[in-house]
């Protein structure tokens, strides 16, 4: 067989009549200029306006018959035409699953045990003192704490039905309207709780939840990178992260770790400023006191070098744990510590505000299959 050449096939096809209004298929421009030819095999598209066009299938059979015909019966062509479409109707709307919800944020660490949980239910309890509706989704699944901070670690989740569907209910605390991972799950059983299941558990309590209207809503994200961040930043635009670090050396190189991953390209969330936790130890009795046991200002110094806003700084005081323990965040007593996390809702308010003043929203993450 003689080789084929794109010319000849586009002869072939100026054969070819489109029903609808008697001109050949070239001409009205149908041919898409993607046509590929192997040896005998060719393939290309034909361009229609609209996918309930009545013609596609006669006019890809007849343009089928048109190169065996024309050219020779050996060409490899049948099933190798696609059919496009110009206007498959307005392109849907990516879908808000929280339409209530003005700023979503992220809470987010490099490392495990810096006391991220703790300053994300701080946090909340703090904007929520400072009068905002606010919202906590604890999504670690590696060491859901935020049930036990807030004391409901045995209180039963309900649904409700609206318009057919059912939604979870968000259980209320102090102010703030929280749902965990951690009150889907057995207790002592987090092991069973990773990957595709997570992100699936994740994605039902966004999408199912009862969120309702709110000015913040905090994500308690897992520590350093997983499946969980990627399921949230598709899911969610995210309006910005906050990252929590301690002073020490080891958490710095992560908090540096972490905060490239939101502000990779194909990410894009905007880092709202970094926390230093534990940033010194205060003894309860001397309150004046403080002592620098994971190093001096690390935080504060990776926060002017990447040039983020440093959001606040958080001592050690035994009454945090203390706090956690109890169920009753520390962010709710007039205390030192209580007085630096409302320091933190202040800062965060403002950065927020500074976000979403010079910048675009954010996009989801698109997922390519
Ligand atoms: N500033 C602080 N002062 C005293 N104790 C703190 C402070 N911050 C956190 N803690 C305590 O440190 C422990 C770890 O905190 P938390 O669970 O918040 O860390 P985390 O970073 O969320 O950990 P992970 O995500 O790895 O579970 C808890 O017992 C908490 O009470």
């Amino acid at each position: 067989m003689e080789p084929i050449y794109p010319k000849l096939i586009l002869d072939a096809l100026a054969t070819v009549r489109y029903p609808g209004n008697g001109k050949n298929i070239v001409e009205l421009g149908m041919v898409e200029d993607d046509i590929r030819i192997d040896g005998n095999t060719v393939s290309f598209s034909l361009i229609f306006d609209k996918p309930t066009d009545p013609f596609v299938k006669s006019v890809v059979k007849a343009a089928e018959t048109a190169i065996t015909t024309f050219i020779s019966p050996e060409v490899d062509i049948k099933g190798r035409i696609a059919a496009k479409f110009r206007n498959s109707g307005p392109a849907p709307k990516p879908e808000n699953p929280l339409p209530g919800v003005k700023n979503i944020i992220g809470v987010s660490s490099g490392k495990g045990g810096v006391g991220k949980s703790t300053v994300a239910s701080n946090l909340a309890v703090a904007l929520a003192r400072l009068g905002y509706k606010v919202g906590l989704l604890d999504a670690d699944i590696f060491g859901p704490s935020v049930p036990k901070m807030f004391g409901v670690e045995d209180e039963p989740l309900y649904m409700e039905k609206v318009g057919g569907q059912d939604y979870i209910v968000p259980i209320e605390r102090y102010g703030v309207k929280l749902l965990s991972i951690g009150l889907l799950m057995e207790r002592d059983a987090p092991a069973l709780w990773r990957g595709a299941m997570a992100s699936r558990a994740l994605n039902q309590l966004i999408t199912q939840g009862m969120w309702g209207d709110l000015d913040y809503f905090l994500i308690d994200m897992p520590p350093g990178t997983s499946d969980i961040h990627l399921t949230l930043v598709q899911t969610l635009a995210i309006t910005g992260v906050i990252i929590i670090s301690t002073p020490q050396e080891v958490a710095l190189a992560d908090a540096r770790k972490g905060i490239g991953m939101f502000t990779d390209d194909k990410v894009n969330v905007p880092v709202l400023g970094i926390v230093e936790n534990m940033a010194w130890f205060t003894p309860a009795a001397h309150p004046d006191e403080r002592y620098y046991i994971f190093g001096r200002d690390g935080a504060v110094e990776l926060a002017r070098r990447l040039k983020v806003k440093l959001l606040a700084q958080i001592p050690i005081v035994g009454s945090i744990c203390e706090g956690g323990d109890s169920g009753e965040p520390i962010a709710l007593r007039e205390s030192i510590t209580g007085e630096a996390f409302m320091t933190l809702g202040r800062a965060v308010v403002e950065a927020v505000d500074e976000r979403n003043d010079s910048l675009p929203a954010t996009s989801k993450v698109e997922t390519h299959s």
